[in-house]
Formats: structure tokens, C-alpha cells, sequence
């Protein structure tokens, strides 16, 4: 056990300093100010409590893992070729970097000019000399969206200099996607959020139709959320939404942030600081949506599209897009600086699987394992909006797996089993 002794020292004197402070001042650290849930101040470490269990690999034969490095990946990389219009010299790096995976040994970016060189560099350092099917799964996938960067020379100046090389499959997304209705009350709307993150474009591309179709709850904390949040309204405290796809996904958790901040809640949305995992949602791709929902035919959606670009304006939302988001590290190993900040949230929205494996490591830790076994270094409770679309999932007692098991094979991984996870401290 690595229990913190320096955590448990710091939480004393937090809560001594606390003690010192006016009422006003405390109830705006409670609240506003991380370490805090309505029920009482959390017990936060700074480091994960348990030692984890060995990361996924490509290497785990027979697994999603393994299916997605031999063959999804590379065919990921392909599909770039297919939807871009590149260079030659850019075409042959992508056609090099298709032919590495899974087998060539794993190198750092070499793309100079790009900001964030230094950083891959040391994410790089442990794994060098593994192969793509050694290497974690996760490390794995998110250096081969920044290996796709580097080739198509988004950090070069010159002819992809920031072109995103999804903005097609983005562009097409958001053209599919037509309104149902709009979610009438809060539980309606974290629904939608949740299952708008069956549309995932590195798996069911644009205009090929396959996004499952099915919506199956796998654990579901939606009555604790609404009591939670509604704590947090009458707090004024500030909401972070950690987004995830654009199109569907994008479009109805905006929907959520609208309803958020109609109730008065201030939020804070964390995009991709560069396009990775193709559909997922950069700055521009958030803006790019408001715009959209302002011009919507229907006056309903246009209005909402109008009350969050008024929120934009005037600081009510915030859009933030660290490097750390796509990064390969772990939710215990996120900055000290980023965790400060998202300490001072009153709840965290995490959206999408790729977010949620990072929060537990992409470890296999067993299904039954309860949430809080591992998320209590997360400095701010955490809701967890995420359907299964890999082979990690926590907090499921065995005999409901079994069952789910036995009712769909494909239950960890087609998208169509989802959950609503409330870790609150
Ligand atoms: O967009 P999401 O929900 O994060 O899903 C991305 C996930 O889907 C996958 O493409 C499945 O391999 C993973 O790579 C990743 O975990």
C-alpha cells in the first residue's frame, strides 16, 4: 500500500487552515474550492492507494487490445491517406508509419517544432526498443495519433501545418446528426451525454452506418448525480465537463452544459490540445459546434447555440486544452499544475472510454473492483459518462457481469452497454 503520509499530513493542516477561515471563506473552499463534496470534505490523496495490476497490451493474445494494434491502428493510419489530400513526402510518412505497426520498435516524434517534442520524449524514454504490441495499449494508441501529427506535419510549417487530418470524418458527423428532441430535465440530459458516446469515429467512421444501435445501463448513479449537482447549484460551483467526440457526442453534452448553467453553475470544458483518437473534440471543434447549434433551423436549438455562445463570451464557460489530454500518462500521473486547477472543481464530468481508461491506468483491474479502491487520489469527485468500448470496467459485482456476459458477448466493447458512475469522495 502506498498510502501518502505526506497526503494525510497536508489534509491536516488543510483542514486547521480551513478552520481559521470565516464562515463565508469556507463555504467558497467547500464548494467552489476542490477536496470538497456536499457532504463534507473529502479525504484526498495525491497518489494512487494500491498498486496497479499490469496495463492492457496488444500482447494480451486474443483481446480488443490485440485487434486494435494489429489491425484497427493501421488501418487508422491508412484511412488519413484516403481523407487528405498530402504531400508526397507526407503520404510516404504515413504509409512508413502504417508498415511500423505492430511490429518495429517503438521511437519518439522527431517533428522539431512541435510544442509538445520534449514531453514525448520522456513518455517515449521507458518503452523505447518495445514493439507497438508491447508497449501499454494505451501508450500504444495515444503515440500512434501523435506519430500521425508528426507525419502529416501539423507542427511543420508548410502545407498541413495545423490541418487536422480528421476534419472530414468531423465535418461528416456533424451532417448526419439530426435532432430527436431536446433533453427535458437534468437526468433526461446526462442520458443523452451518456449515449452520445456511442458515436466514435475511430471505430464506426462517417457514412459507414455501423454505430451500434442498442442502449443497455450497466451501472447507473444518475438519482445520486441529480442530488449531487443540485447541491452543487445551490453552491454556485464550477462544473468540469472532460469532453470527448465531436457530432453526437459533442452536440448533446453541450446540451448538458446549456442545462448546467441555466441553473447557474459555471463550467470549465477541457478539449484535446491537437486531433487524436480522430473524432475527438479540439477548441475550435466546441466552437466550431455552438456556431452551429446558433444557426440551427430549429428556433429551440438555434437558442440554446445562442445562450452558450453569450456563456463563451462572458466567461460562464471556459475552454481549456492541456497537454495532458493527450498524453499516455494516467490519471495519478496528471500534472501538478492541472490537478491544482481541477481541485478546484465541484465536479468533474469525465466523458467517453479513452478518458475513463486513463483514470484507471488501462490496468486489469477486476470488474468487481469498487471505484473508490482506486479514485481516491482524483482531486475532485468524478462522474464517469462512458460507454464500454474496451476491456476495462470497475465497479460491476460478478454475478452482473456474468449475467450481462452471457446476454451479449461483445458487452465490454460494442458500445452498447454503458454507465453513469458517481465517485464523489
Ligand atoms: O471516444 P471514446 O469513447 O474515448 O472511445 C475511444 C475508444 O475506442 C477505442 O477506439 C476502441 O479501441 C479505443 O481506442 C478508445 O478507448
Amino acid at each position: 500500500m502506498l498510502i501518502s503520509t505526506w497526503g494525510y499530513a497536508l489534509d491536516l493542516l488543510f483542514s486547521v487552515l480551513l478552520a481559521a477561515l470565516p464562515p463565508k471563506e469556507q463555504k467558497k473552499k467547500f464548494f467552489g474550492g476542490g477536496c470538497a463534496t456536499p457532504a463534507g470534505r473529502r479525504n484526498i490523496m495525491t497518489h494512487l492507494p494500491v498498486t496497479p495490476p499490469p496495463p492492457l497490451r496488444g500482447a494480451d493474445i486474443g483481446s480488443f487490445a490485440h485487434d486494435t494494434v494489429v489491425r484497427r491502428m493501421p488501418a487508422t493510419v491508412r484511412r488519413v491517406l484516403h481523407e487528405n489530400s498530402l504531400s508526397p513526402e507526407a503520404t510516404q510518412a504515413v504509409l512508413a508509419l502504417a508498415e511500423e505497426i505492430p511490429h518495429a520498435p517503438i521511437r519518439a516524434p522527431h517533428d522539431h517544432s512541435a510544442p509538445d517534442l520534449a514531453l514525448w520524449e520522456a513518455y517515449c524514454a521507458p518503452y523505447l526498443g518495445q514493439n507497438w504490441l508491447e508497449v501499454p495499449w494505451f501508450f500504444a494508441e495515444t503515440a500512434m495519433y501523435r506519430r500521425i501529427l508528426e507525419a502529416t506535419g501539423y507542427f511543420k510549417p508548410g502545407s498541413g501545418f495545423y490541418v487536422d487530418p480528421y476534419a472530414l470524418q468531423k465535418r461528416l458527423a456533424l451532417e448526419e446528426f439530426s435532432f430527436a428532441s431536446l433533453p427535458g430535465d437534468l437526468a433526461a440530459a446526462l442520458a443523452a451525454s451518456l449515449w452520445g458516446n456511442q458515436a466514435d469515429l475511430s471505430l464506426w467512421p462517417a457514412g459507414e452506418n455501423a454505430t451500434p444501435g442498442a442502449t443497455h445501463i450497466l451501472a447507473d448513479d444518475t438519482p445520486q448525480v441529480v442530488a449531487y449537482l443540485t447541491e452543487l447549484i445551490r453552491h454556485d460551483a464550477r462544473v468540469d465537463l472532460i469532453l470527448d467526440n465531436v457530432g453526437s457526442e459533442l452536440v448533446h453534452d453541450l446540451l448538458l452544459a446549456d442545462h448546467l448553467l441555466r441553473h447557474g453553475l459555471h463550467l470549465v470544458m477541457h478539449a484535446k490540445p491537437h486531433p487524436t483518437f480522430v473524432s475527438d473534440a479540439l477548441v475550435v471543434d466546441v466552437q466550431n459546434t455552438v456556431g452551429w447549434l446558433s444557426q440551427h433551423q430549429h428556433a429551440q436549438v438555434a437558442a440554446v447555440g445562442n445562450h452558450l455562445l453569450a456563456a463563451l463570451a462572458d466567461g460562464r464557460i471556459e475552454l481549456r486544452d492541456d497537454w495532458y489530454w493527450t498524453s499516455p500518462l494516467p490519471g495519478w500521473e496528471m500534472p501538478a499544475a492541472l490537478r491544482a486547477d481541477l481541485s478546484q472543481s465541484g465536479l468533474l464530468i469525465s466523458k467517453g472510454d479513452a478518458n475513463y481508461r486513463r483514470w484507471f491506468g488501462d490496468c486489469h483491474w477486476p470488474t468487481h473492483t469498487p471505484l473508490q479502491h482506486v479514485l481516491s487520489y482524483v482531486p475532485a469527485p468524478l462522474l464517469l459518462l462512458r460507454t464500454c468500448k474496451s476491456e476495462i470496467v470497475l465497479g460491476i459485482e460478478p454475478e452482473h457481469s456474468h449475467a450481462v456476459a452471457q446476454q451479449d458477448a461483445e458487452w465490454m466493447t460494442s458500445g452498447r452497454w454503458g454507465v453513469i458512475q458517481l465517485w464523489a469522495g
